[in-house]
């Protein structure tokens, strides 16, 4: 069909008009040559601190059709529409990465005025010490002292109230079985328990929170957040600046793109959050039937639709929180599924001031350069009959990726 047009085309055409026409389809292929090299240099088109590079060394396809934002947003369009937009949302302004703008448009007549701290510019909690600092044992009287002058602070806390963050904003690692593990700084409150204690009450709690002993249990903590008094840069709010260390999209043969670590980087940093629209339960449940149907029907690499759910002790969900990423999103949408739990470790994070909470990912060991990033996108899940099969390639691979209709 196109031929024919072109035939028609040329028959119309003189031998300058052609030479013309050579001339400016040259022009634009340059044109889309750079866009396509703007596009595969950052993924992230800007919109974070740091650049994250597209590399393809597999097939021919060149970046990703997403459209990207840093943070997540509330989804303005439904699920007609939204299956009209190919291409995500128009692109978002520029913005500054701190993230007021997510936790006030979310707390627009809800905000809960009395939840945040008044600390004057960054909070004084025992895990908040600045990274310069070295809390060696010779300097905790020293510090203790410091700190009888500040406010106490509430925020930086895991659920249970231990200190969240060590002094280099790393999380105090929760690993998979559920048990926290000291980085190694000291906790310097009067009254606090140590962090033996530490280990004993968060692994009661998660028992309290999962039966399945080799499930990711997400840990849960509060950080600094819009009806909090203190400044931006507050060490309470390690999650709110965008994505944190030098990370690239990796193109892989089974499991389509990827996200690899592009430098090395320690136990309990914060990677990113999974950022994505925020959708309601009927706009997700929609969403998710589509994205079936277009998985059926070719070449799709799939959704980036994450149901986040908090649960009471008894198990009940209390919370239901839907993230799509897959048409707008973050780097987070490349992050695939890993039947043995991967290297991050998912944790939901409330900022205070703010209702709904979101989903942080953090390193739960040491990553090197160059490895693939991955968390399990469900364990004890069960798959349905036309599960996906899964290319995780662990020894604990069950074969199929976990998905379920909620
Ligand atoms: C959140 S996306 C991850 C990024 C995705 N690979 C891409 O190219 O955009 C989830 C989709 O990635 C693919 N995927 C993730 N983990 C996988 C795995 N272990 N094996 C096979 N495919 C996987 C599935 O198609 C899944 O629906």
């Amino acid at each position: 069909m196109e031929l024919e047009v072109w035939k028609l085309v040329m028959l119309w055409l003189d031998s300058q008009e052609l030479a013309n026409l050579a001339q400016t389809g040259r022009a634009m292929a340059e044109v889309v040559r750079s866009l396509t090299a703007y596009r595969a240099g950052d993924v992230t088109q800007g919109q974070e601190t740091i650049v994250v590079p597209i590399v393809n060394d597999v097939d021919g396809c060149r970046y990703p059709n997403f459209s990207y934002t840093p943070f997540c947003q509330i989804s303005l369009i439904s699920s007609r529409e939204h299956s009209r937009v190919k291409w995500g949302l128009p692109k978002s302004p520029r913005r500054k990465l701190v993230e007021a703008d997510f936790g006030g448009a979310v707390t627009m007549g809800s905000t809960l005025p009395d939840a945040g701290c008044k600390c004057p510019d960054t909070c004084s909690t025992s895990g908040n010490v600045s990274g310069n600092e070295d809390i060696g044992r010779k300097n905790i009287e020293q510090l203790r002292r410091k700190r009888r002058k500040l406010p106490r602070c509430g925020c930086g806390r895991l659920v249970g109230g231990q200190i969240a963050y060590d002094g280099a904003s790393r999380l105090r690692v929760l690993t998979k079985c559920g048990n926290v593990q000291s980085t190694g700084e000291y906790d310097l409150e009067e009254g606090e328990g140590n962090c033996s204690q530490d280990v004993d009450d968060h692994a009661q709690m998660t028992r309290d929170l999962t039966n399945q002993e080799q499930a990711v249990v997400p840990s849960s903590l509060i950080e600094c957040g819009p009806a909090c008094a203190c400044h931006s840069d507050c060490k309470c709010r390690v999650s709110q600046h965008g994505v944190s260390v030098k990370l690239k999209v990796v193109r892989s043969r089974y499991k389509g793109w990827s996200l690899r670590a592009n430098q090395d980087i320690g136990r309990g940093t914060f990677v990113c959050e999974y950022a994505g629209e925020l959708v309601t339960s009927t706009e997700a449940r929609e969403r998710h039937r589509e994205y079936d149907s277009l998985m059926k029907w070719g070449n799709w690499q799939g959704s980036a639709l994450l149901v986040l759910r908090e649960h009471l002790p008894s198990g009940r969900a209390s919370v239901r929180v839907n993230i799509d990423a897959t048409r707008v999103g973050n780097v987070a949408r490349f992050i695939n599924h890993s039947c043995d739990g991967g290297n991050l470790l998912p944790c939901i994070i409330r900022l205070a001031g703010c209702p709904i909470p979101k989903l942080g990912l953090f390193a739960e060991r040491s990553i090197f350069d160059g490895e693939e990033l991955t968390y399990s996108y469900g364990a004890g899940v069960t798959p349905g009959q036309d599960a996906r099969p899964c290319f995780c390639g662990t020894s604990a691979c069950l074969g199929t990726l976990p998905s379920e209709f909620t």
